[in-house]
């Protein structure tokens, strides 16, 4: 990250304050014998606007932390315990673990969407991409004209980089980076105050990762949008997260500004993670300076 960048999260943090996503000792259980317990009393605070950063190793419980945010979770896992409150732009809060049935499906994709692992194979193979879009709009959107959703979903192409002309692409013939951004697309659609991202660009080669980073970092500051953004990958989470959250056990050892994390690990463990990551230490330890925040496409 770049000083210039670097002030620019200081400045977001400085001025965000109030918090769009609350969770407070949030336990999940995956109900198989015996249990596995991969949450445990989890408590994360998500800023309007911010990019919270989610770290640890594989199996900590990143991934189910997720699912349990977002109500995702399917038998055998299991929330059994804790608080999961929306604040919506409106004032209201929305008690996230109570929701269900329409509310709930009003409630995903709305307020708070998910790019999921891998989620670039799961476009339905034989729908080209008009017709995944145009049904996200029907399911949520009922009330919007054909013309409305056709231009609205051109529109969201090109804010993630794809022309519009591959709205009558198959998934077969687009690239994994151009998959991932209409996947993306699709998360931003019903313009989402939150959106979960889960390794999104983990199956994908370094330069198109990168791209698709910027062009997130990006429509993260046209729109507004917070992120939760999960991955093994600590430098670039150094990089463009505002504040970072370490997770071990199922358990957050650790949460607070990205550069904090950084430069004065509170946790044994914290430091472990950052020396494991030899890249980030330059010459003078300082932050590494790939430019991923900085600008530029793909
Ligand atoms: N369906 C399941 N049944 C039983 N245990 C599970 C199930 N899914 C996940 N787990 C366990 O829950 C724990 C947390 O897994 P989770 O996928 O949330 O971790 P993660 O940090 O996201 O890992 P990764 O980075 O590899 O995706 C692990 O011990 C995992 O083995």
């Amino acid at each position: 990250m770049n000083a210039d960048s670097m002030n620019a999260n200081a400045r977001n943090v400085a001025v965000l304050g109030e918090p769009v996503l609350t969770a407070r000792n949030v336990s999940i259980e995956y109900e198989v014998d015996p249990p596995v317990k991969a949450v445990r009393g989890a408590s994360i605070t998500l800023h309007r606007g911010e990019i919270l950063g989610l770290a640890g190793e594989s199996g900590c419980g990143k991934t189910t932390l997720a699912y349990g945010l977002n109500r995702l979770l399917k038998a055998p896992a299991l929330m059994t315990g804790g608080d999961v409150v929306f604040h919506d732009a409106s004032g209201d809060d929305v008690d996230v673990v109570a929701l269900d049935g329409e509310a709930l499906r009003r409630f995903r994709w709305n307020k708070v969407s998910m790019v999921f692992q891998g989620s670039m194979n799961s476009l339905n193979p034989v729908m080209n991409v008009r017709k995944q879009l145009h049904d996200v709009f029907s399911t949520h959107r009922p009330e919007m004209r054909r013309a409305e959703r056709e231009a609205r979903s051109a529109e969201l192409l090109t804010l993630v980089g794809v022309d519009p002309t591959r709205l009558s692409s198959f998934p077969h013939e687009l690239s994994g980076g151009m998959r991932q951004r209409v996947m993306i697309a699709m998360a931003l659609a019903l313009d989402p105050q939150v959106m979960i991202m889960d390794e999104p660009t983990t199956a994908l080669d370094v330069v198109v990762q990168r791209g698709i980073i910027r062009e997130i970092m990006r429509l993260r500051e046209r729109l507004g949008f917070a992120v939760i953004f999960i991955t093994h990958d600590l430098p670039l989470l150094i990089e463009i997260s505002d504040r970072i959250a370490i997770m071990l056990d199922g358990e957050i050892i650790e949460q607070g500004d990205a550069e904090q994390i950084y430069r004065a690990p509170g946790h044994p463990y914290t430091r472990r993670l950052l020396s494991s990551f030899p890249s980030l230490r330059g010459e003078r330890g300082d932050f590494i300076r790939t430019g991923v925040a900085a600008g530029g496409a793909a």
